[in-house]
């Protein structure tokens, strides 16, 4: 009991149950108070053990001791055994709770992913991709699983050199030898026993090392070329396809893939290996033992499978509860902004309290069924050891079996019981390893159906702005059945300024889109300069042809230079310059502390609306676009920042083709040509003085118009009386 509690020590372990119950039984004074840390309390334990030895050294004993110390021996044995099940058992929860754990972090990403999902995903799991990216490494890959294979012989191995340790040391327990013949004795099967755990700690690296080294470099190409993918896809990828979604298989997804696949190789060769030699070497130290024990493994198997099942289908929906939870937490924080304008703080509160109250409940539902899976099973596991180790008493009575190979069987037949408790555990971390994988390599095999490079270059020379709709009908990808254009035919000329004026829904910015190439027209032909657009080279045509300036522009979360620059990179700071001048933004930007080198925050909070809207103008223009699209440039902006933007626009568009979408209708009146649009049909054209005149969907507009910006300057007068009346009362009278 005490030289298995001195093994217990030397392997820093003294937290199993046998190690505690041991000690509970020897008259010790106690072992470190809880503040002592480990290698306090085994240092001590270790020179109490010791000393305890010393004081108490049994009677020297008979001649032939083998029969009569039987029942010591089965005491050592149950001891050991206890040791060997709990230590097992104990392992097995610990990777069974990670298991469960790993499932909860990957429930975040795979809430949708079920039983019958798995299986469809492991029919569809390319693996000639996943080979593509294993192939570099392939001698990593060799190199690793060698390795592997080492530590897994070694595993086998090391049971019997530790057998041969324990028969001498059981000669030295039960007679008295000089310490001289001690260390000579024991220094052959320790020195032996010693050089495997160098190669075991050495190939262990090894395979570490190397899978480490093969997983990071396949996450990183993965995450590489899943964001090219991705980027390259058309617009109407990103309408199908949530940016949550798409993050989520970029980060979690690949890290998933990355962490089962390197659980898998490493553990899946080893457990595999040293199941099978574990076995072997459990049949040749005893084939009685090993019969009785390997028969009550399935019915452990089957009963941890059981359980097992239970708990991961509670672990699932625990998994999804949490990922409820986080959804309500990021919609608020990413939303703060409405959250605070709409004073919706403490029922965001409430709703996150609920939503986690029920994750915890559901998660400490999981803790009571482990708690139930691991009482059972270490109840169960251990009636099975005790049953065994009744035989190996029994065997060791008659002198079949000596102490050392007790205890090699014991040390072997954990390495198989840890081995069949990583097998269900394995087949879990594959599935979930190739649910992440296909989810990564579905979006890698998607093609763009409209090719980045592809097309022709116009000559500079040649490059006149002239864009025409030849009876273009359009429906958006995501609703095929509802026709956005129809019919539209309209042309362009260059250095034309066209506004498109319509109600809302009317398809104004469609049409800026089909122009952008971010969408194919379903019938007819977009045209520049006579070219047929769907022909041209996407890329070229955005980043030489033409500028755009969105309702809202989005900035980078850089400096107010990088972010003009975006639209040129090789610009110089001088271009920057002289587009943000013609932007109108120069002398706001000189007037900042840290001028064009001020950073404008996540997607440009730092800077006002109208401030936001002119970078973005110098964004465009410094590519000199020869056409411009101005989505309701000035819509968002009140009327100071809409004047200064509207300087900065009428000075953009000259000398280029310029199509405007305007819901102000006073900003284009001085337009060369108005189109008007009613539900995705041109209904009028012409000039201000002209459609006004016609009395017809355009006057109609204006008239609409006019009407609002009444209301609204009434609006703003009451207001402003308001507050100035509320001020003066609230001023101390007389
Ligand atoms: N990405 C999309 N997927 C599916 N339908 C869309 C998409 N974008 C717009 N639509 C639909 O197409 C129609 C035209 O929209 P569009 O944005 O072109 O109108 P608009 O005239 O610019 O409106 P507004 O003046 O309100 O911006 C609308 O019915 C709209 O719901």
């Amino acid at each position: 009991m005490l030289r298995l509690l001195l093994y217990n020590c030397s392997r820093g372990d003294l937290s199993t149950s046998t190690s505690r119950h041991l000690l509970q039984q020897l008259p010790l004074p106690r072992i470190g108070g809880p503040s002592q840390t480990g290698t306090s309390r085994l240092q001590n334990a270790t020179r109490l053990i010791r000393q305890h030895m010393t004081t108490s050294r049994p009677p020297p004993p008979p001649a032939n001791p083998a029969p009569a110390n039987a029942s010591r021996l089965l005491q050592t044995c149950r001891a050991l055994f206890w040791a060997g099940g709990s230590l097992t058992i104990g392992m097995g929860l610990r990777n069974w709770t990670a298991h469960c754990e790993g499932n909860r972090l990957a429930g975040y990403n795979h809430s949708k992913s079920d039983a019958a999902n798995d299986t469809e995903v492991e029919q569809k799991f390319d693996w000639q991709r996943l080979w593509g990216y294993l192939e570099p490494h392939l001698w990593e890959l060799i190199g690793a699983v060698f390795a592997a294979l080492i530590v897994a012989y070694i595993n086998i191995r090391i049971p019997n050199m530790l057998g041969d340790l324990v028969n001498m040391l059981a000669r030295y327990a039960n007679t008295f030898v000089t310490n001289n013949s001690f260390v000579k004795d024991v220094s052959k099967p320790a020195s032996n026993l010693l050089s495997l755990y160098m190669l075991q700690s050495g190939f262990t690296f090894m395979y570490i090392y190397l899978l480490s080294r093969i997983g990071e470099q396949m996450a990183a190409k993965m995450r590489q070329d899943l964001f090219k993918q991705i980027v390259l896809q058309d617009i109407a990828f990103f309408d199908e396809n949530r940016t949550g979604e798409l993050v989520n298989r970029l980060t979690a997804d690949v890290q998933d893939f990355k962490t089962s696949f390197k659980q898998f190789v490493a553990q899946g060769l080893r457990s595999t290996a040293q199941l099978l030699g574990g076995s072997i070497s459990l049949f040749m130290i005893s084939p009685h033992m090993a019969a009785i024990a390997l028969a009550s493994v399935p019915c452990v198997v089957m009963f941890m499978s059981y359980l097992g099942r239970k708990l991961r289908a509670l672990s699932k929906s625990s998994q999804a509860q949490a990922e409820r939870a986080t959804g309500v937490c990021e919609e608020a924080l990413s939303n703060i902004r409405t959250v605070r304008s709409s004073a919706c703080e403490y029922r965001e509160m409430q709703l996150f309290e609920a939503e986690t109250n029920e994750a915890a409940r559901l998660a400490q539902d999981l803790g009571y069924g482990i708690a139930i899976f691991q009482g059972l099973t270490n109840f169960f596991l251990n009636t099975l050891v005790l049953s065994t180790l009744f035989m190996g008493g029994h065997l060791m009575s008659t002198e079949s079996l000596t102490p050392g190979s007790l205890m090699a069987f014991l040390v072997a037949s954990q390495g198989v019981q840890r081995s069949l408790s990583q097998g269900s555990i394995l087949l879990g971390t594959m599935i979930r390893g190739m649910t992440a994988g296909s989810r990564v390599f579905e979006f890698l095999s998607l093609q763009p159906q409209v090719e980045l490079l592809r097309g022709y270059i116009i000559p500079q020379e040649r490059l006149h702005g002239e864009i025409r709709f030849e009876n273009v009908s359009f429906a958006y990808p995501m609703r095929p059945d509802q026709m956005v254009l129809k019919d539209f035919s309209l042309t362009l000329r260059p250095g034309q300024t066209v506004a498109l004026v319509g109600a809302s829904g009317s398809g104004k910015s469609t049409i800026a889109s089909l122009v952008e190439r971010f969408y194919e027209p379903s019938g007819g032909n977009i045209k520049l300069d006579g070219y047929k657009l769907s022909d041209i080279s996407p890329y070229w045509l955005r980043s030489h042809v033409l500028g755009f300036i969105e309702q809202q522009p989005v900035l980078f979360g850089t400096t107010i230079l990088e972010n003009i620059r975006y639209g040129r990179p090789d610009a110089t700071v001088e271009d920057v310059h002289d587009a943000s001048k013609l932007s109108q933004s120069h002398d706001f930007v000189e007037a900042l502390p840290e001028g064009y080198g001020t950073h404008v925050g996540e997607r440009g909070t730092q800077l006002s609306g109208g401030q936001r809207q002119r970078i973005a103008i110098a964004r465009a223009l410094l590519k000199n676009p020869r056409i411009l699209i101005l989505d309701e440039a000035t819509s968002a902006l009140d009327a100071t920042s809409e004047s200064e933007v509207q300087k900065a626009l009428d000075k953009a568009v000259q000398n280029r083709t310029t199509l405007v979408i305007a819901h102000r209708l006073s900003t284009i009146r001085k337009a060369d040509l108005i189109v008007v649009l009613d539900q995705g049909r041109i209904v009028e054209t012409g000039k201000h003085e002209e459609l006004m005149a016609k009395r017809g969907l355009y006057y109609e507009l204006v008239r609409q118009q006019e009407r609002r910006d009444i209301q609204e300057h009434v609006q703003a007068v009451e207001e402003a009386a308001a507050t100035k009346s509320a001020t003066h009362s609230s001023l101390p009278q007389g």
